[in-house]
């Protein structure tokens, strides 16, 4: 654990805002704005949002990230500096981590306003002007753009995106897809960073799973001390790598055996499987069912039992645990880098990656 912390030390919160400026993909955020109101919120970033409750010692962290909580390099800094700062604030002892299904996003600008094409805008001040509209996929890059006409003197907008039913979609597909290998690099080392803080956290920590969660969604959740899940048919989870013609890599597995034990992990690999929430508990990849509305209040609850453990005893007990797993990863964290950087940029991998996106894509029209 100690090193684990070391290790993230790394990360200084003055390199917090440079790196949300510069790896903003679509150019949808507004970053300085968002971050200022994040702040008088009590919140930590555009795309995390952390509130801790003082009395109990328990933050929530709520990914809402639109359209699915994809982790892209942006997604996984902001994950990091949260769970650090958690980390560093001793009166946290428990962490939440779950979904918003809404996600509200101010922006300043003049007259003209580029979302994705989920978006709606509400209201317009001032001057008053009220809009109301779905808007179509237009561009080549996924982005829309609409002049309003009638509002040109448009000074703030309050623009409401929608999440889909998802925990998180995993890693971010278009972060290893037509990327340069130093790219494909720093985005696994910030993979590898997520999953050495989260499985390190000396907090207990629960995983309120209230949507679908494949692949690197599911290794947030079996990063996690407990899983709770909505039991809701349209969920599924899994490490389903396999599906997209990539392989998981070690720690993956590792955690994934941890969890479920050998067999299950061998099955659940090799066939790429999403599990359906019922199956999902049956081998022990989540802990409980729940309705979807009890999700969280269900991990709040429990989470009042993980803390009745005293910290220390349930805290080393947690690192004998998992110490080795992860130090397995910390001895071969250059490897790591090198292994994913050489197999995702191979022209075959990229194939694979390209016809998966098209399926996505395709799927919904
Ligand atoms: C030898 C070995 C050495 C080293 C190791 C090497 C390699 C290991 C490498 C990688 C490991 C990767 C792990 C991963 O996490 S890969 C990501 C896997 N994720 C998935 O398969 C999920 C795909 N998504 C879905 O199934 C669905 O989107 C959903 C169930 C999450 C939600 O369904 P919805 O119907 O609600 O939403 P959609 O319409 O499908 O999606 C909306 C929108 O979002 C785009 N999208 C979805 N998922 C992703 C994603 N993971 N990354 C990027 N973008 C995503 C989707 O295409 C839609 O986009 P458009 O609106 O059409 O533009």
């Amino acid at each position: 654990m100690a090193n684990v912390l070391r290790n993230s030390a790394k990360f200084g919160f003055s390199g917090v805002l440079s790196q949300l400026s510069i790896h903003s993909r679509h150019g949808r955020e507004c970053v300085s704005p968002c971050f200022s109101l994040q702040q008088r919120n009590n919140s930590t970033s555009p795309k995390i949002k952390v509130d801790l409750d003082n009395s109990t010692g328990v933050a929530v962290l709520r990914m809402q990230s639109p359209p699915v909580n994809s982790l892209s390099l942006d997604f996984l800094t902001e994950f990091c500096i949260n769970l650090e700062k958690l980390e560093m604030d001793k009166s946290c002892r428990g962490l939440i981590i779950t979904s918003v299904s809404t996600h509200t996003h101010t922006h300043t600008d003049t007259d003209t306003v580029t979302q994705s094409h989920k978006t709606m805008i509400h209201t317009i001040t001032p001057p008053v002007c009220v809009v109301s509209q779905t808007l179509s996929k237009v561009s080549s890059t996924g982005l829309d753009i609409i002049t309003l006409p009638v509002c040109v003197c448009v000074c703030v907008c309050l623009v409401s995106q929608t999440l889909s039913k998802v925990f998180s979609a995993g890693l971010d597909i278009m972060e290893m897809y037509g990327k340069s290998p130093e790219r494909c690099g720093e985005f696994w080392k910030a993979v590898q960073e997520m999953w050495l803080k989260l499985y390190g956290s000396n907090m207990a920590t629960i995983a309120a799973i209230n949507g679908s969660s494949p692949a690197g969604g599911c290794l947030m959740s079996i990063g996690c001390d407990y899983r709770i899940m909505a039991d809701n048919p349209r969920y599924s989870i899994g490490l389903n790598e396999t599906q997209l013609g990539i392989v998981a890599p070690f720690w993956f597995k590792d955690t994934l055996v941890n969890t479920v034990g050998n067999r299950a992990a061998e099955l659940s690999l090799e066939l790429g499987l999403l599990y359906s929430a019922p199956d999902a508990l049956k081998i022990g990849l989540v802990d409980q069912l729940v309705p979807e509305d009890q999700v969280l209040s269900t991990a709040q609850d429990t989470m009042s039992k993980w803390l009745a453990v005293p910290d220390h005893a349930r805290q080393i007990t947690k690192s004998m645990m998992r110490k080795q797993t992860i130090d397995k990863l910390l001895s071969n964290r250059e490897a790591d880098i090198t292994n994913f950087v050489s197999f995702i940029t191979k022209d075959s991998i990229q194939r694979s990656l390209r016809m998966y996106l098209e399926m996505l894509k395709s799927r919904k029209a």
